[in-house]
């Protein structure tokens, strides 16, 4: 009996304005074969945000109700409002056997990490914390006071980086969608992910 291969997942993460949802943008234009996670939260949408495009937005009871109904992969509060990952399409996804990222901030990526150590955790780090806050005041969608509180937690975040598999640097988009694309395509072979793949060998007949 031949196996059908899971799908592996890629959990992307780093502090708010260090260009996650950029890489990602990038990365599908590239055609990289990936998945893309929509996330559920209760921020409000900004300018040119499309439900069920950038995010499903949800109500705070929505979302309680989605937590209390194990819908949600893992789920965390940041600066105010709550985020997290449907689990139904993560698993149907991943037992299709394509490969599935997530864009999330850290306290869910080491939730995950907990439920699911075989995925490949990639921590995208800021060349600076000037340009981190260069970055997110850039982008000119939040508030100075949101600014600041969005700073304070990306130092306490990039200090969680060792409990990731990989540190890519987004010092320019390009170059980090290439350090991406080798992750993703097994040129950097995480241990944990070859321990799985050769013990699935065994169970072919
Ligand atoms: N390598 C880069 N060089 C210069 N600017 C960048 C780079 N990557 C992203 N940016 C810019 O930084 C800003 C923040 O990027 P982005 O919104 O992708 O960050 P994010 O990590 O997804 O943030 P959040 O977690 O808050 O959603 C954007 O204005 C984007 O154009
Ligand atoms: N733990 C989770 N974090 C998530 C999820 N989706 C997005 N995020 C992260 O939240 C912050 C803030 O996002 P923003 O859109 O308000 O700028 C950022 O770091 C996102 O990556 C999720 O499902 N779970």
């Amino acid at each position: 009996m031949a196996f059908r291969e899971k799908g592996i997942l890629f959990i992307l993460s780093g502090p708010s304005g260090v260009g996650k949802g950029t890489v990602c943008r990038a990365l599908r234009k590239r055609g990289t074969s990936l998945k893309y996670s929509i996330s559920v939260t209760t921020r409000e949408p900004r300018k040119g945000e499309i439900d069920g495009v950038h995010y499903f937005f949800k109500s705070r009871e929505e979302f309680k109700g989605m937590v209390q109904n194990n819908k949600l992969l893992e789920w965390a509060e940041y600066v105010g409002n709550f985020y997290g990952t449907p689990i139904d399409y993560v698993r149907e996804t991943l037992d299709s056997g394509q490969d599935v990222i997530l864009e999330i901030e850290v306290q869910g990526a080491l939730q995950v990490k907990k439920r699911f150590d075989e995925g490949i955790f990639i921590f995208l780090a800021p060349p600076s914390l000037q340009e981190l806050k260069k970055r997110i005041t850039g982008r000119g969608t939040e508030t100075a006071s949101l600014i600041e509180n969005r700073l304070t937690m990306a130092k306490s975040e990039i200090e969680l980086m060792q409990h990731y598999d990989y540190v890519v640097e987004n010092d320019e988009v390009q170059a980090a969608c290439d350090r991406i694309e080798a992750i993703v395509t097994g040129e950097h072979c995480k241990v944990s992910r070859l321990i799985e793949k050769y013990k699935r060998f065994s169970e072919v007949d």
